[in-house]
């Protein structure tokens, strides 16, 4: 199978835990497979199986903190620089939820320092999995606002789970906040720029089988097909010639990438002057409060 030889050998089924795992299908060697112990830490946890899936697993929403996102791209930069790893799905370890989104406590009441650490990290991450030269599966089971959709986003193919509860989009105004120039670009990218335009406006949040009609996914089943569909369509891309492949999905990246390599301390300093109003601090913490209430 295709999927399969992404992954080159027979390995123990699983390996670490923590905010992500990372499912490896077949190492060479013991030794090999004590060479990737470095995945096990706190964040992180890998397991090894029929493909590479990386698993978000920070309960109880998959909220992405600094430590999350840090994890994540240092995840991630092993597999990119593993030549025996191809093809990576991300997906989530709880269901209902894949991500739901940059950890909003991050964002308030912190210092300027924290607010550029944090930021910094969220960029990292997302120039990491944009721009990865792997390729890279959403297996969305479940929600997925804001920071959730752009990791969807960054990936080449989305699968979510066909159930109306489920609803993904940018929906940073309804908090009062703005998605950046590259959350924006990432979203024309995928949808289009009038559809971007409007979602972004209104805080746009699209139940699975919308989503699904403007393009932000590309493939609703069950939920319990979610991963193994992802499966099935790894093959499919893993099928295609890599460097072909990759310099092809380098052209259509690579701009916006560059866009934010060559604005990316003022995008922070953007972030953090913004994120330090006082009638930015009072909206978020509206937002948490009434997340709170809503039990
Ligand atoms: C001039 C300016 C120009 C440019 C701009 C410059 C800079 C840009 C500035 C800012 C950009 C910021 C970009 C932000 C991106 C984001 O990702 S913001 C996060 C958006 N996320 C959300 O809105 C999701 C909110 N959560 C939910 O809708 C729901 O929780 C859920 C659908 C994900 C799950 O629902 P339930 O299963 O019902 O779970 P609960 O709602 O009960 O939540 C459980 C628990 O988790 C807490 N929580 C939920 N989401 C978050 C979060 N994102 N961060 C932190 N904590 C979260 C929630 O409060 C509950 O806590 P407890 O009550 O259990 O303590």
């Amino acid at each position: 199978m295709a999927a399969q030889a992404v992954l080159r050998s027979s390995a123990p089924a699983r390996l670490l835990s923590g905010s992500f795992y990372i499912r490896k299908g077949v190492l060479a060697s013991w030794q090999h497979y004590q060479s990737r112990r470095p995945f096990s830490n706190e964040k992180v946890l890998v397991e090894l199986d029929e493909s590479t899936v990386m698993k978000m697993k920070n309960p109880p929403v998959n909220s992405l903190s600094l430590d999350v996102l840090t994890e994540f791209s240092i995840s991630l930069e092993k597999l990119e620089i593993d030549r025996g790893c191809r093809g990576v799905i991300l997906t989530s370890a709880f269901p209902k939820i894949f991500s739901a989104g940059l950890d909003i406590t991050e964002m308030c009441g912190k210092s300027a320092e924290h607010y550029a650490a944090f930021w910094r990290a969220v960029q990292e991450m997302w120039l990491k999995l944009y721009g990865s030269n792997m390729v890279t599966i959403a297996a969305i089971n479940g929600s997925s606002p804001a920071g959730g959709c752009l990791m969807a986003m960054c990936c080449d193919y989305r699968i979510m789970a066909d159930n109306p509860k489920f609803a993904i989009g940018l929906n940073e105004t309804q908090l009062g906040i703005v998605a950046p120039f590259w959350f924006k670009e990432t979203m024309v990218n995928t949808v289009g720029n009038r559809v971007t335009e409007q979602s972004l406006q209104l805080g746009q949040m699209y139940p699975a089988p919308d989503a699904l009609k403007i393009g932000l996914v590309d493939k609703l089943v069950t939920e319990e097909k979610v991963q193994s569909t992802a499966v099935a369509a790894m093959s499919q891309w893993l099928a295609v010639p890599d460097h072909a492949r990759q310099i092809t999905k380098s052209i259509m990246r690579k701009p916006t990438i560059d866009n934010l390599v060559k604005h990316r301390e003022a995008d922070i300093n953007n972030f953090v002057s913004f994120i330090t109003k006082d009638s930015i601090q009072k909206s978020l913490q509206v937002y948490m409060d009434r997340l709170k209430q809503k039990k």
